[in-house]
């Protein structure tokens, strides 16, 4: 498990207005998918570099594209480098190889060098792992930023991933 408290990863008090003005806007992407991505949870991602975003993206529906892959995907097809680039997303990264490639490697592979995150996610097979991968490459990682409106999206993914109830509402 992620420990929280290992360091205070709050950011700079100049960058934290920067990341608020950049996690509404992911926040806004993330409602996009609302009714189409049960039982995964609303993510919503803006990769931002001198104050200009570079791409953005959502988890759209179940199965679908993760709100990172939206965002790289469209860089990758525009010809857009990311290195040196912050990715801002309303989750922490997955980390792990499920219905696509995880979101660590491909924000790693396309040179990010800071990620800001508002929930961690509850799933047990990220639960701070994706955000210790992203770190232990070197990846400068900030966390809990809008974190009480980030959970708030996702209070029935929370649920349903840590008791298995709740949200699935198809076989
Ligand atoms: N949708 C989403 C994430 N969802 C995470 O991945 C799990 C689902 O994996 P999969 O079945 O492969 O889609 C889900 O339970 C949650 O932990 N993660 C992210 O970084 N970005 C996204 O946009």
């Amino acid at each position: 498990m992620w420990d929280r408290n290992r360091r205070n990863m709050l950011g700079t008090v100049d960058d934290m207005p920067q990341y608020r003005k950049y996690m509404t806007q992911a926040l806004e992407l993330a409602h996009k998918g609302a009714g189409w991505v049960n039982p995964n949870p609303l993510v919503g991602t803006v990769v931002v570099r001198d104050g200009e975003i570079l791409a953005a993206g959502y988890h759209d529906r179940y199965r679908g594209p993760h709100a990172e892959r939206m965002a790289f995907d469209y860089a990758d097809e525009h010809g857009v480098d990311m290195h040196g680039a912050t990715v801002i997303d309303t989750l922490e990264p997955c980390c792990h190889v499920g219905s696509q490639l995880a979101c660590t490697d491909l924000i790693l592979s396309h040179g990010i060098t800071r990620v800001v995150v508002g929930s961690i996610d509850p799933n047990p097979i990220v639960a701070g792992k994706g955000l210790r991968i992203l770190e232990e490459n070197g990846v400068e990682v900030v966390y809990d930023v809008m974190r009480a409106e980030c959970d708030a999206i996702n209070r029935h993914f929370f649920h349903y991933i840590t008791t298995g109830m709740g949200v699935r509402t198809k076989c």
